[in-house]
């Protein structure tokens, strides 16, 4: 399990954009504005009704990889497994979420922020975790102490990074990619400014390559 998350967080995808999507008509133009702009690997999060109805639709985009995010229980991810998702990521782990995550046929990425989460995941055999919310949990700071002890793990830092500030967490050995909203401005969807969109994406994509 661990192993099919990495390769979708891999070092070729460096930015996942985390999206609420409230209207199923926008998921289409938003997946491929994103695509044009490099980013392919995509969070839909089950924050909104038309999330489950949004992945479906976004998984007709050819080329791009669509996971929900906010799942918060193990009901939600029986649905997903219904519905095909690419993977699926937590804001948290629990005991019962790390073990049916572990067998799902859904690729499972859980969060952790704290060593002692890190380790209970590890237990039951898990070495790529979110790692949430990452600014106020210490970010790059914390990643570079967890790296000393544990350098084996990969992270998806998520929660308040920023275009300013995410070069510096993929700077670090112990991250795959960053996850982030600031791609798509809650404005910029509200105006279905696709080339804004487009834009940022790009941006992003090719800033996290010049690092
Ligand atoms: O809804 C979820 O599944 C989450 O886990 C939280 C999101 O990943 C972050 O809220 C994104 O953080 P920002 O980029 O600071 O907006």
């Amino acid at each position: 399990m661990s192993s099919k998350i990495k390769e979708i967080l891999a070092r070729s995808n460096p930015v996942m954009p985390v999206l609420a999507v409230e209207n199923v008509e926008d998921a289409v133009p938003l997946a491929e504005a994103l695509k044009r702009g490099g980013l392919t690997v995509l969070e839909v999060t089950l924050r909104t009704k038309a999330a489950f109805e949004v992945i479906k639709a976004m998984k007709q985009v050819e080329g791009v990889t669509v996971g929900a995010g906010t799942l918060t229980n193990v009901g939600q991810l029986r649905d997903l497994e219904a519905l095909g998702t690419d993977f699926a990521v937590s804001p948290g782990s629990t005991p019962q979420l790390l073990e049916v995550g572990r067998l799902s046929s859904v690729p499972y990425l859980p969060a952790v922020s704290t060593a002692s989460e890190i380790l209970k995941g590890m237990e039951v055999g898990y070495d790529c975790f979110k790692f949430f919310p990452a600014a106020v949990s210490g970010g790059v700071s914390a990643l570079k102490a967890f790296y000393g002890p544990l350098p084996n793990l990969q992270f998806c830092p998520t929660g308040g990074i920023s275009a300013s500030n995410f070069r510096e967490y993929l700077a670090l050995p112990n991250v795959a990619c960053v996850g982030g909203s600031w791609i798509v401005p809650g404005e910029a969807l509200k105006k279905r400014d696709w080339g804004q969109i487009e834009a940022l994406a790009r941006q992003a994509k090719a800033s996290a390559n010049a690092g």
